[in-house]
């Protein structure tokens, strides 16, 4: 079977981060008018995105204008939970980026924290799993959203932490990997999700790092780009979920560094700035956080250092005295 990837072409792209912090600070004005309202379902993840992104190569500076915690407030419902947008309905995705985002602003004890965390802990169901909302269904992706919010406003306690990991080890696969639920394939983003949540609540203990590392460094292409299943073409934020996976468990040196850098670089868009999720397509917010942080995790530039679990700062991270497991 061919191996699915993609060329490269010789000409390594120089690093653009002018280009890339202006490509930040204009998402979501009129340069981006029509894929910002296209991305309205999202618009709360949009700006922890591009936010998180901004605040590692502008050196800490994000606009801190009170318009971003009024959105933030504008998307509060009284159940304690955060939509996309005002007027979308709650979720947890975007109530643990409203968090994220709090957190990045230095403002979270602004947050009415007992409702956020009474919305999170009725999301918990009794095999210790978690939904999205009071409709979705179970995803340890909800695992990792509940455990990282939680954690972030030092409430970890408030949910059966012993439950939840009780479900999370049920979707461990025999290949060292997880899914999203009990007997569902081994994914990138999901062993991220479950690796993560096992490293804040300081049980990495339960995951078999050498055959889970071993697969992981399976991810990685001749083009240099890491992909999320075996035949999967590489992408950008795989970069991520793989990569900062393998940092977790100790075994980013498992991958070639060098080899990803360039496959990351070579995702730049070079006029506008951004990452796009490989070369040649078009760049986002999402894919230009991924590809910074998995830069961060390499030391590359002056990027800013950034928490392997939580994806964000490691000077926010600190900050608020979480200390989220990491195996050596
Ligand atoms: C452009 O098509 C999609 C497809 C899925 C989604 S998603 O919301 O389900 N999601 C996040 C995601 C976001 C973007 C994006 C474009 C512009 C912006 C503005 O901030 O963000 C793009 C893709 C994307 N995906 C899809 C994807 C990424 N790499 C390969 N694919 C197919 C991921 C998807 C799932 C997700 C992952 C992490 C997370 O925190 C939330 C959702 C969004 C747009
Ligand atoms: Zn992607």
């Amino acid at each position: 079977m061919l191996q699915k990837d993609v060329k490269l072409d010789k000409t390594c792209k120089t690093w653009q981060l002018e280009k890339h912090i202006d490509f930040l600070q204009s998402f979501g004005k009129e340069r981006h008018q029509y894929e910002s309202s296209m991305m309205e379902f999202l618009r709360m993840s949009g700006m922890y995105w591009g936010l998180t992104a901004l605040y590692l190569i502008n050196d800490g500076n994000i606009p801190k204008e009170d318009e971003i915690f009024e959105f933030i407030k504008s998307c509060e419902h009284s159940c304690g939970g955060y939509s996309p947008a005002p007027g979308h309905d709650p979720h947890l995705l975007y109530t643990l980026s409203a968090v994220q985002i709090s957190c990045l602003l230095n403002r979270e004890l602004e947050l009415p924290i007992e409702k956020i965390v009474s919305y999170v802990s009725k999301l918990q169901k009794d095999d210790g799993s978690f939904t999205g909302d009071k409709w979705g269904e179970v995803d340890t992706r909800y695992s990792f959203c509940a455990l990282a919010c939680l954690s972030l406003l030092s409430k970890l306690n408030e949910i059966d932490l012993a439950k939840a990991i009780d479900f999370i080890k049920s979707c461990q696969n025999f290949d060292g990997g997880f899914g999203s639920r009990p007997g569902a394939e081994s994914h990138g983003g999901l062993i991220y999700c479950c690796v993560g949540a096992l490293s804040i609540a300081g049980r990495l203990d339960l995951v078999d790092a050498d055959t889970l590392g071993w697969w992981l460094a399976e991810r990685q292409l001749p083009s240099g780009g890491l992909n999320g299943r075996p035949e999967k073409l590489p992408d950008v934020c795989y970069s991520w979920w793989v990569f900062s996976s393998l940092n977790i468990l100790g075994r980013d040196h498992w991958i070639d560094k060098d080899e990803l850098k360039n496959f990351i670089l070579a995702s730049q868009d070079t006029e506008g700035g951004g990452f796009s999720d490989r070369p040649g397509d078009e760049p986002d917010p999402f894919h230009t956080l991924f590809g910074l942080a998995a830069l961060s995790l390499m030391s590359y530039d002056k990027i800013l250092p950034i928490d392997p679990t939580y994806c964000m700062p490691k000077s926010v991270i600190s900050r608020l005295g979480l200390k989220p497991q990491i195996l050596s």
